[in-house]
């Protein structure tokens, strides 16, 4: 038998609504169901659309709605995510009188401190299982959104590729996926049972969110959902083997940067910051939060470093310049790499053809590389060394 959406909206209009009004279905919550079969067992993904104030509230909802389509015989599995927008809080505030719930558990505020104090409020690291098959996980991260993390990521997963290495990129950004168009991908992944088989692009391993979920669905995912969405984006894909896993993840240093890094054996983060102070500040955030989890960092890249005129190659430094990399001789952190502001590296990186690829004899694969070779090393140091940059 094939299981079919119909099936599974029919399964889900026995799930009552929010404050047991209605049914999910009929109250437009439930995103058209994404469904894959292999060997009679289907796995099935969709969306549930929550006020955003209400998220973590109905949470319940979501776990009721994924057994419900767990027990559909046929069914192997079910991936739900809580999503948000305003459009259906309106809406179904006038079916409910909707009070806000509490404040989602937030990670402390990191500052930078004193070892001593750092060493205080550091958590011990549980011991991790590996994704089997793959050696090293490398976070991209940045305290907040917008710096280049996700260019950073792909060019910086293909510099890993020109090195000869095996590499895999995870967009774990799932409030807003960006892999597929910066890889030029679309169509979704084949299933096969519980497991995904990652998209291919430029000699990548690729998976996204964004390739399971429609382009323009919400996407304010909320914690616990983005927890276990995140756990099965790692745990159930195809990744090995890879050499390098490349994680690029949501900005900020919230309950999704926290996951990766209690979740999988990081072998190192790596920070993008532009040199503005503002963005710098968020960076140590960043910073702070991998050092909390001892996650060591690989580096800071500084983005946008100094704006290139396409037309007559001035350079003038829009943001400063330099910021990122006094930043890191501050903290003992190495410093990976500047990347100019320019119109080039925009263009490819929005039209899916990144520059490492796109020009790879140009100045800005050369940059990329440059920041891949370091990674790679500092990669290899890693392993015979265990992890030894330490900053307070
Ligand atoms: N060095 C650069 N020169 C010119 N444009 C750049 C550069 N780096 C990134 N961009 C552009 O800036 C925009 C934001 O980049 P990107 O999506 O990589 O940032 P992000 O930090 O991942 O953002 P978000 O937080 O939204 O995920 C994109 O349009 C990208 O093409």
């Amino acid at each position: 038998m094939t299981i079919t959406a119909d099936d599974i909206r029919a399964a889900l209009a026995t799930v009552a609504g929010p404050d047991g009004k209605g049914d999910i279905v009929s109250l437009g919550m439930v995103s058209d169901p994404f469904v894959t079969t292999r060997d009679g067992q289907a796995k099935v993904m969709f969306s549930l659309t929550v006020p955003a104030e209400r998220a973590q509230e109905l949470e319940n909802l979501r776990a009721k709605a994924q057994v419900v389509v767990e027990n559909i015989n046929g069914v192997s599995s079910a991936m739900v995510a809580l999503t948000a927008e305003r459009k259906f809080g309106a809406g179904a505030a006038s079916g409910g009188g909707m009070a806000p719930p509490p404040p989602p558990p937030m990670m402390p505020t990191a500052k930078i401190g004193k070892p001593e104090a750092a060493a205080q409020t550091t958590p011990p690291k549980p011991a991790q299982p590996g994704i089997p098959g793959v050696k090293h996980i490398i976070a991209v991260a940045s305290g907040k959104g917008g710096v280049g993390k996700s260019t950073t990521s792909v060019n910086l997963a293909l510099g890993l590729r020109n090195r000869g290495l095996s590499v895999g990129i995870l967009d774990a950004d799932i409030y807003g996926p960006s892999l597929p168009r910066l890889l030029g991908l679309t169509g979704k992944p084949e299933a096969e049972g519980r497991i995904l088989k990652p998209m291919q692009a430029m000699g990548l391993k690729a998976m996204s969110i964004g390739f399971l979920v429609a382009e323009d669905s919400p996407m304010i995912w909320r914690g616990p959902m983005v927890i276990s969405a995140l756990t099965q984006l790692m745990r159930e894909v195809e990744w090995a083997p890879l050499d390098v896993l490349i994680v690029d993840m949501p900005p900020g240093t919230g309950d999704a940067q926290l996951t990766m890094a209690q979740q999988v054996p990081l072998a190192g983060a790596v920070i993008v910051s532009t040199p503005q102070d503002l963005a710098l500040i968020d960076a140590r955030k960043g910073l702070n939060m991998f050092n909390k989890v001892s996650v060591p960092i690989l580096g800071i890249v500084e983005n946008m470093s100094t704006f290139i005129c396409p037309k007559c190659g001035e350079q003038t430094d829009i943001f400063g310049h330099g910021g990122a990399k006094a930043e890191a001789e501050k903290l003992g952190v190495p410093f990976l790499g500047a990347v100019p502001l320019h119109l080039d590296i925009r263009t490819n990186s929005d039209g899916g053809t990144p520059v490492v690829d796109s020009a790879p004899d140009g100045p800005h694969a050369a940059i990329y590389n440059a920041i891949a070779e370091k990674v790679h090393a500092s990669l290899d140091n890693a392993k015979s060394e265990g992890p030894a940059i330490v900053f307070d």
